[in-house]
Order: C-alpha cells, then sequence, then structure tokens
C-alpha cells in the first residue's frame, strides 16, 4: 500500500526527483518542485497523472545527459508512457519489470549501451517500442506481444539472428538496418552456419574438474599478472645496471664525462653518458635513468616501452629494443642522429639514447593518453564514452600530418615510417582536444634481414608478401589501414563479413565488399553513424582509404597527396559548420 500525500503519492515524487538529481539538464531542476500531481494535473514539464499517479513521462529532446538512476522506474509502476527521445542519455536501458500498464517505450536517439532487457518481452500492454539510434548490443528478445504494432531498433550495434517470432517478422526491413551484426529475415541476410562439430569428440572434463581447471587458471593469470611486471621491471634494472657495471671496468681510470654533444660522447661503449638532441631538455645519464622509478607501458613485437620518472621529476619513455644486435654501432648511432634531428608536433621526439653491444635504448619524450589503438578499441560497451567523428578527423589529420613530415625529411630511406599502425599513434589530450603524434619510425634500416622486418607494419603490406620491392608507398598503404579502423571501428584482420560468411583477413577487402554490396552506411563505427551531416566526408575518406590500400603501390597517392585531400575534407567542414 502506497500512502498519498494530498494529491500524490511520496514514492513516486522520490523516484522523479532521484532522476532529476541524477541527470543535468537545464529544465528539470526550476521545473521540478512541489507537488508532481495536483487535482490529476501536474505542473511538472513532461510528467501527466491520474488518481494521484504519475503515468506518463515524456521528457523529449531536452538535453539530458547521464546515466537513469537504477532503481527509478521501480516506484512508477502505474506508467503507460514514457519517453525520452532525443537527448544524451547512457548507461543500460532501464529496468521495467513491474511496468504491466506500460503502453509506449520511445528510448530512441541517446547513447544508451548494452542489451535489451530480456524482461521487456513480458511487457503485457506493450504497443510501440522506439530504441533506434543507440549503442545497443547482444540478440533482440523473442518479443511477441500482439499489440505490438511499432518497433524499431535500428543504428545499433545489436547482432545474431533476428528471432522469427510473428510478431517481430512483421515490421520492415528499415526497423532492423544499420547493426552490422544482425541477420535473419526481414533483412534478408543469410546468418553465419555455426561451426561443425569436430569428427574426433574431445573429452568433457566433468563439471568439478572444470571448475578446479577455471580456478587454476585464475590463480595462475592473478600470479603473472602480479610478478611478470614486477620481473620485467627487476630485469631492466638489473640488466642495466649489469652493463653499465661491465663498461665501467672496461673504462676503468677515464674520468666520468659532462653530458655534451664531444666526439667522445658518440661512442657509448667508453661511457655511460647520454647523449641529447635538445637542448631545451634537462640532461640525465644513465645511473639516473636506473634510478628512475620504471614501469611497462607496453611490449610490443620488438621492444619493451617503460616509462621512467627520474628523481628530478622528468618523465621519459624508454624503448628498450631487441633484434638490432647484429647492427654495427656505426649504422645505429648514425640513424639515432638522424631520427633525432626530426621536430614536428605530429612526432614523438627522441630525445636521448644508449647503446651498446647487449643493449640498445631508445629515449622518447612520454605522451601521456595512451594509443590510438586503445582509444578505439578498448572498453567498449557499457560506461565507454564513445569517440566521436570531430576527434576522428583530427586524428587522422594529425597521423597523415606527421607521416607526410617523415616522408619530405626522410626522402632517401625507402620506408620512412614502416610501422605505422594504430598502437603507435599517440595520444595527447589537451582539456577536450586530442592531439596525436606519431612514433616507431625509422626502423626500417635498423633490422638485419627481411624476415625480421615481416614483423614491422608494413610486412602486411601486399608488395611486401608478394617478396617485391620496398617504397614510401608501403607506408601509404599502412596509413590507409588506419583510416579504415578509424572510420570502421575495427580491428584490422580481425573481421568477418556476414553477408557472404567468408572470414576476411584485410580490413581493406572487407569495407571494399560491403561498399559492392551497396550498404555503404554499414562499414561505418556504430559511434559516428548518428553523425549523419558528416556521411558525406566519411564516405570520402574511405575512398581515400581504399586508394592507399590498392594492391598496386603505383596506384596510390603519394603521403602529400593524402593530406592534401584530408585537408580540403576538413576546409570545407570548417566552412560548414
Ligand atoms: N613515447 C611514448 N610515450 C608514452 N607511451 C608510449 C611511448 N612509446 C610507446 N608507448 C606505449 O608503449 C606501448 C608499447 O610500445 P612498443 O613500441 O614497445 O610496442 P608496440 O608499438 O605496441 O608494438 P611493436 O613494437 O610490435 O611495433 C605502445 O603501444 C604505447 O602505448
Amino acid at each position: 500500500l502506497i500512502p498519498i500525500i494530498g494529491d500524490y503519492y511520496p514514492i513516486e515524487r522520490d523516484a522523479l526527483l532521484q532522476l532529476r538529481d541524477s541527470v543535468d539538464s537545464p529544465n528539470l531542476h526550476s521545473n521540478w518542485t512541489g507537488p508532481p500531481c495536483m487535482n490529476n494535473q501536474s505542473r511538472w514539464g513532461g510528467i501527466a497523472c491520474s488518481d494521484g499517479h504519475v503515468v506518463r513521462l515524456v521528457l523529449d529532446g531536452i538535453h539530458l545527459t547521464g546515466s537513469l538512476p537504477p532503481a527509478f522506474l521501480q516506484n512508477l509502476t502505474l506508467l503507460t508512457k514514457l519517453s525520452l527521445r532525443n537527448n544524451s542519455i547512457f548507461g543500460p536501458l532501464p529496468n521495467l519489470t513491474k511496468h504491466v500498464q506500460l503502453e509506449h517505450v520511445f528510448l530512441s536517439h541517446n547513447l544508451f549501451t548494452g542489451p535489451i532487457p530480456f524482461d521487456y518481452i513480458q511487457l503485457p500492454s506493450l504497443k510501440k517500442m522506439e530504441l533506434q539510434q543507440n549503442y545497443l548490443q547482444g540478440e533482440i528478445p523473442p518479443f511477441n506481444q500482439q499489440n505490438l504494432v511499432a518497433f524499431n531498433v535500428s543504428y545499433n550495434s545489436l547482432q545474431g539472428p533476428i528471432p522469427q517470432t510473428d510478431v517481430l517478422q512483421r515490421f520492415p526491413k528499415s526497423s532492423y538496418q544499420h547493426n552490422s551484426g544482425l541477420c535473419g529475415n526481414p533483412l534478408k541476410k543469410r546468418c553465419p552456419v555455426p561451426p561443425t562439430p569436430s569428427i574426433c569428440p574431445t573429452p568433457t572434463p566433468p563439471i568439478s574438474s572444470k571448475k578446479s581447471f577455471e580456478l587454476r587458471n585464475l590463480a595462475f593469470i592473478v600470479a603473472v599478472s602480479v610478478l611478470v611486471p614486477f620481473l620485467v621491471i627487476f630485469g631492466f634494472l638489473w640488466y642495466c645496471k649489469r652493463v653499465h657495471r661491465k663498461e665501467t671496468a672496461k673504462n676503468a681510470g677515464s674520468a666520468e664525462k659532462k653530458m655534451s654533444p664531444s666526439p667522445r660522447a658518440e661512442d657509448p661503449e667508453r661511457t655511460a653518458e647520454l647523449e641529447f638532441f635538445d637542448k631545451n631538455i634537462p640532461v640525465f645519464d644513465l645511473d639516473d635513468l636506473l634510478r628512475a622509478s620504471a614501469e611497462v607501458v607496453g611490449k610490443g613485437k620488438f621492444s619493451t616501452t617503460y616509462k621512467a620518472t627520474l628523481e628530478s621529476g622528468l618523465v621519459v619513455a624508454v624503448k628498450r629494443v631487441k633484434d638490432m644486435n647484429g647492427l654495427s654501432k656505426k649504422e645505429f648511432i648514425q640513424q639515432m642522429h638522424l631520427l633525432g634531428k626530426l621536430r614536428h608536433e605530429n612526432l614523438a621526439q627522441i630525445i636521448s639514447f644508449y647503446n651498446s653491444k647487449e643493449e640498445k635504448l631508445i629515449i622518447y619524450e612520454f605522451i601521456p593518453n595512451g594509443n590510438l589503438f586503445e582509444l578505439l578499441h578498448e572498453n567498449r560497451g557499457s560506461g565507454r564514452v564513445p569517440l566521436n567523428w570531430a576527434t576522428r578527423l583530427s586524428i587522422i589529420k594529425d597521423v597523415a600530418t606527421g607521416t607526410n613530415f617523415l616522408h619530405q625529411y626522410l626522402p632517401s630511406h625507402k620506408v620512412p615510417h614502416a610501422n605505422l599502425k594504430s598502437s603507435n599513434v599517440l595520444i595527447h589530450r589537451q582539456n577536450q582536444n586530442y592531439r596525436s603524434k606519431v612514433t616507431d619510425y625509422g626502423y626500417y634500416p635498423l633490422l638485419p634481414s627481411r624476415r625480421s622486418s615481416a614483423r614491422l607494419a608494413i610486412g602486411r603490406s601486399p608488395e611486401f608478401s608478394q617478396g617485391k620491392k620496398l617504397t614510401h608507398k608501403a607506408d601509404v598503404y599502412c596509413f590507409g589501414v588506419i583510416l579504415l579502423e578509424i572510420i570502421t571501428g575495427r580491428i584490422p584482420g580481425d573481421e568477418i563479413s556476414w553477408a557472404n560468411e567468408e572470414r576476411v583477413a584485410d580490413l581493406s577487402e572487407w569495407v571494399k565488399a560491403v561498399v559492392n554490396d551497396d550498404w555503404s552506411t554499414d562499414i561505418l563505427d556504430v559511434e559516428i553513424l548518428c553523425a549523419r551531416e558528416a556521411h558525406d566526408e566519411m564516405l570520402k575518406l574511405t575512398n581515400l582509404a581504399l586508394e592507399c590500400t590498392d594492391v598496386a603501390p603505383e596506384k596510390r597517392p603519394k603521403m602529400s597527396e593524402v593530406l592534401r585531400r584530408i585537408e580540403e575534407i576538413e576546409e570545407r567542414k570548417s566552412d560548414n559548420d
């Protein structure tokens, strides 16, 4: 029994106040005060009452920003209409288990994430459900309420077969379109055939042994994740110390030298001092580096990168490179001198290096906010802040600018960058702006063989796999792949085309297949799908990316041309804004 005070139910008022206080809205605070219902009417914007109960909640397009309080609707059980269209509400869809009178659920054009709750199929009075233009994931539950006359889940990230219920099958294709993982009718898109069971059945372990196996795995993972970073840092410091000790022994008698670009300092075998390329950076030596607190920030195919905080407070990134030990000291130093001179706001700057027979360290400026790969692909799902189109476009421009700079300044390099991929695009956030810097450039001449270069990003280019000559255009290819990754939100080499039930390992092949099938916007990352005004730019950039990833290197545009076309698109955008 819910008590009534005057004309309204306090429990319902509290629920509405919870909503008011948890979402940002310019209007609700001034308007939602006093009793919500009086004489069966409401002075509160968006509320309608009947018998003292709140029966409608309609807050369309009023700039609500935030997530819904978890259980606020549990005390508004007599709602017949819930409409929150065209806002910026994020988080999961609301729980509606007790709402037996609910007829209209309009939650479209928001930022909702997660699945459509299964118990929505038990809303007995449901007539209309609009969930389009959100970021919903998972499968569509089998709605079959006979009164359901409108249903729309288009422009989401739903997956799997559309349930074959009578009710869901009577809605048109447009109710389901633009969910790249949905299949079946009415979309007329065949669902992938599940893999056939193996001919040799593998014995299933009994449940108890399965459980203990999982527990053992868990314990192992925990132990590894605690121990490995510790051992790696410890190993790194111990190793550097050992190298340093050896060299000090070798150089016994030689006086400690000051850091300066003197010829002697160019011989790191004889000194632990480091050579600096930028006069504005405070100098430090190997001892300072060894005393620094270090943590692993990432491990790649032929390097491990540490964040080192020196006692002076200076933070640097130290890349410990493997696989270059066959290289002569002279070659390594020459290349470092060449790369250390490069200065550009879209290149991570090399500030120093260390070279000995056993150890090669390249010291970079530290870029604090992770890399593009993480920004695009990590934490997908609930709680993620979508990466909007304007930000993506500015990253594209930065990467193109940095790469073009390398092409201008290293013309004699066969492939000036050679390892251009999203994890090598580092991100620096300044307030709301993201600036990007390209890193890991200029390694191609340092690697001992073509075989070891296969681990660089250019190893994925068609000319590399065909054993053909490499040119600057291999970088253009890699840039095209990044462009496609930004536009589609997909990880290269991890694509499934459900249309023809084929797995394709190449992002540009997948995009070409989808575009040929005439679902052009289906390639777009769901996070940018709603930015309709920018679809034209996205499609132009997709075409540019496809040119960049052309199998024939000579047909790809030069990097300067790529940059020019991106700038043109960007300028047109700012004219229109
Ligand atoms: N200058 C830097 N500042 C901050 N973080 C960095 C810097 N350089 C690299 N990192 C981080 O360290 C991670 C590992 O880098 P690393 O170059 O060792 O491997 P990778 O680029 O991921 O792979 P690979 O070596 O196979 O190309 C990067 O993904 C990046 O997030």
